[in-house]
């Protein structure tokens, strides 16, 4: 299952924003190990008080990192419950989630984000061998552990976050919210909750990587034109101008979930994908109309 840490062992320092159903803090435990008093920056993740088995499938997936470890993987130590209160207990990840770092108009080069989406597909393809389906792959469950420096070739690190609540167990409000991140048969029932939603996802995260963040959908949020329409009319999302990128992007969102490509296609095609001729000729993406 997983461990369980004692409330006391934990403090709580500043807050570091919400997640959906979730409230984050940065904290300190304490726990002896081999006879010596050792206190860890931790990231403490709140489950807002919610019926059973919202917190269960919060657990559940606690459980779910904690069961395996990947270098791309969130490290969780465990939980603690105190009362009312859910926590998950996690490695604090030094420069939090991909979408606020991007959005936060950093400049990063095509070779800085090629680097992300190759680290990503290297997580997913281990969830997929192991034939765990994560649910909810998203540049804001991408945590940045070093930043990397393009001009002295230093890659950067992300760790892909905790899935938080399942899909089965969110209303059908906040899977519209997901789109086009939610595989369009998981509208259609969580029943079709499968590894290849994952490469759906993956897909719009790579999207979201190489447009700084930006929103796939801005037209779309408005309240005349419901989000659904985008799946119902097999919308797709604006292409990069860089072809090959686009192509793999539209192949990882392919309306038919077996058409979809096995993770080792994804790793072969993005370490396919030269960077040096596209950098040149293209700096900077299209925004998103
Ligand atoms: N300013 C700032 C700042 C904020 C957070 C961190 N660190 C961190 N560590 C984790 N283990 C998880 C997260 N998350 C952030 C969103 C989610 C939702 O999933 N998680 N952030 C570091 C700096």
């Amino acid at each position: 299952q997983f461990h369980t840490i004692k409330y006391e062992d934990l403090k709580w320092d500043e807050s570091l924003g919400q997640g959906s159903f979730t409230r984050i803090y940065k904290g300190y435990r304490t726990d002896i190990r081999d006879g010596e008093k050792h206190c860890t920056e931790v990231l403490l993740k709140e489950l807002d008080a919610c019926h059973k088995n919202c917190w269960e499938s919060f657990f559940e997936s606690a459980s779910l990192m904690s069961q395996i470890s990947h270098k791309h993987l969130l490290l969780v130590y465990g939980v603690s419950v105190h009362g009312e209160k859910n926590i998950m207990v996690q490695e604090f990840v030094k420069y939090g989630a991909l979408d606020l770092y991007l959005k936060r108009g950093k400049t990063v080069s095509v070779s800085w984000k090629l680097d992300v989406a190759k680290q990503l597909a290297s997580a997913l393809n281990f969830l997929e061998e192991k034939n765990i389906v994560h649910g909810n792959i998203c540049a804001k469950n991408l945590l940045l552990a070093r930043e990397g420096d393009s001009s002295q070739g230093i890659s950067p690190f992300i760790k892909l976050s905790d899935p938080g609540i399942s899909l089965a167990m969110l209303g059908k409000h906040v899977l519209l919210d997901r789109i086009p991140w939610v595989a369009p048969e998981v509208l259609i029932s969580s029943e079709n909750l499968t590894l290849e939603c994952d490469k759906w996802s993956f897909g719009a995260t790579v999207w979201e990587v190489f447009n700084n963040g930006n929103s796939p959908l801005k037209g779309y949020n408005l309240k005349e034109v419901p989000k659904r329409r985008f799946y119902e009319t097999f919308q797709r999302l604006p292409p990069s101008q860089w072809a090959e990128l686009a192509d793999l992007i539209n192949h990882c969102m392919d309306y038919q979930a077996d058409f979809r490509p096995s993770c080792r296609c994804i790793i072969r095609q993005l370490n396919s994908l030269i960077t040096s001729d596209y950098e040149i000729l293209h700096s900077t993406e299209p925004v998103a109309q």
